[in-house]
């Protein structure tokens, strides 16, 4: 990153005041009049309705447009474990996203805990409060038993986006560009350096998708996860190959597929010449990928590349989903986000890459022109297609799976 771009980057998020987001309110508050209605008196109504009927809480308070941002920065992009606090740009940024694109309101919590059970309960005790719970940038594998509990204990849905939101994108880009390959899912062999949050539940949205799990080698820092290695926890031991391969070298050779969920530049391009022809790689990790695009192009010309930025073509990253399936699932009250919701969500996403793109949308990407292709598999955030496509894709398939605890709503996202 250049002293430049660092530069504008703190002046974003220093001026004209700090941070990225603040409450606005949605009633006037101006006379005694709307005093009395905003606040004592006129508030002991709502307040009776809700104490009568917990359901009213959506008709009188902002709950149902509401989801939590929730982290304690143990995984902060691909920095680490920096903290609760130092991740608080980033919880804003997400609040950010979800405000922009898909109009829902936001709020970051930074959690400090010393034990899971304490970040679960701290959680389950306000998670009432918000319409949904989005997880962040927790590590693995603490975020698995964390997620798993949350969603046991609250009765709104409970998200990891890092494990989520990034299979979706991945599945979505990765059918894509499979199919401008030339290849198929059920056949490629995938690489999959990193064996945390995201590579996890990558891994096994590809399954649900038609990759075969014996298929994908995986690795952590000491390589590559096999059926001989003991020091490897349940859900590393998922993805245990019975193979004498160890090393990224080893299994990358011959390789389809290549997905970094792990750290910055960890992908040489030596490594990435053994290749299979015609491969796909997406260098995931942020914000600097296991490969730098210039550089992977250098090295070789059928390849399809996409990373987590927004700088470069081909953005594969979560911010493509999560406000959009938060969206679907707040909309129908859904209250859980399911593997049906997660599949319409990756089915939306692709179909929409095919499409002819709108004028602004490639004014907006500082392209001459965006179309499918190699270049394209996967549409831009910015896009504004993306929010009712895929939240009603999401609602559509909640209600369809019995998990909405209401109607479709009539005409819904038509107007859009
Ligand atoms: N583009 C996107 O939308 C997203 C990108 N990401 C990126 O993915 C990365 C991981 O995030 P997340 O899964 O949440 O974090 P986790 O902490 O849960 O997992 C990190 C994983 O990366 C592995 N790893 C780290 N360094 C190396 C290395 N040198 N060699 C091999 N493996 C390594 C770790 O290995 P070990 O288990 O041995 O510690 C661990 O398995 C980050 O860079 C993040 O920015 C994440 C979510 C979304
Ligand atoms: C994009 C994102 O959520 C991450 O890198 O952690
Ligand atoms: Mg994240």
């Amino acid at each position: 990153m250049s002293e430049d771009f660092r530069q504008q980057a703190l002046h974003y998020h220093a001026y004209p005041v700090p941070g990225k987001i603040a409450v606005e309110l949605t009633k006037p508050a101006n006379t005694v009049e709307d005093l009395a209605l905003a606040y004592s008196p006129g508030v002991a109504e709502p307040v009776r309705e809700i104490a009568q009927n917990s359901e009213n809480v959506y008709k009188y308070t902002g709950k149902g447009n509401m989801v939590a941002v929730i982290t304690n920065g143990t995984a902060i992009l691909g920095l680490g474990n920096l903290g609760p606090l130092a991740s608080k740009p980033v919880m804003e940024g997400k609040a950010l996203l979800f405000k922009r694109f898909a109009g829902l309101d936001s709020i970051d919590i930074e959690v400090k805990h010393r034990t899971i059970d304490e970040f679960v309960d701290t959680v389950a005790n306000i998670a009432d409060t918000f319409g949904g719970i989005n997880l962040e940038d927790i590590k693995a594998p603490d975020c698995f038993e964390i997620e798993k509990r949350l969603i046991e204990r609250c009765h709104v849905p409970v998200f990891h986006d890092d494990q989520h939101g990034t299979a979706i994108v991945t599945a979505a880009g990765m059918l894509n560009a499979l199919e401008l390959q030339g290849k198929n899912i059920n056949e490629a062999v995938i690489v999959c350096l990193g064996a945390g949050a995201a590579a996890v539940a990558c891994m096994e949205l590809l399954i649900k998708c038609g990759a075969q799990r014996e298929k994908i080698y995986m690795l952590d820092r000491k390589g590559v996860i096999h059926t001989r290695r003991d020091d490897i926890n349940e859900y590393k031991q998922l993805f245990a190959n019975n193979t004498d391969k160890r090393t990224l070298e080893d299994v990358i050779e011959g390789a389809d597929i290549f997905v970094g969920v792990s750290g910055p530049d960890l992908l040489a391009p030596e490594a990435l010449k053994l290749m299979a022809d015609k491969p796909v790689v997406f260098a995931c990790s942020n914000p600097d990928p296991e490969i730098k695009p210039e550089l992977a192009h250098a090295v070789r010309d059928d390849l399809i590349m996409g990373t987590g930025r927004s700088d470069y073509p081909n953005q594969v990253n979560n911010v493509i989903c999560f406000p959009f399936i938060f969206r679907g699932a707040l909309d129908v009250r859904a209250s859980e986000i399911n593997d049906e919701m997660k599949l319409a969500a990756v089915d939306a996403i692709r179909a929409l890459a095919k499409e002819p793109v709108p004028a602004e949308v490639v004014a907006a990407a500082g392209a001459d022109k965006l179309e499918f292709g190699p270049e394209y598999i996967i549409p831009k955030p910015m896009d504004p297609r993306l929010l009712p496509r895929v939240a009603k894709a999401v609602a559509q398939a909640a209600v369809d799976s019995g998990v909405a605890q209401i109607d479709m709503p009539v005409g819904y996202m038509e107007a859009k």
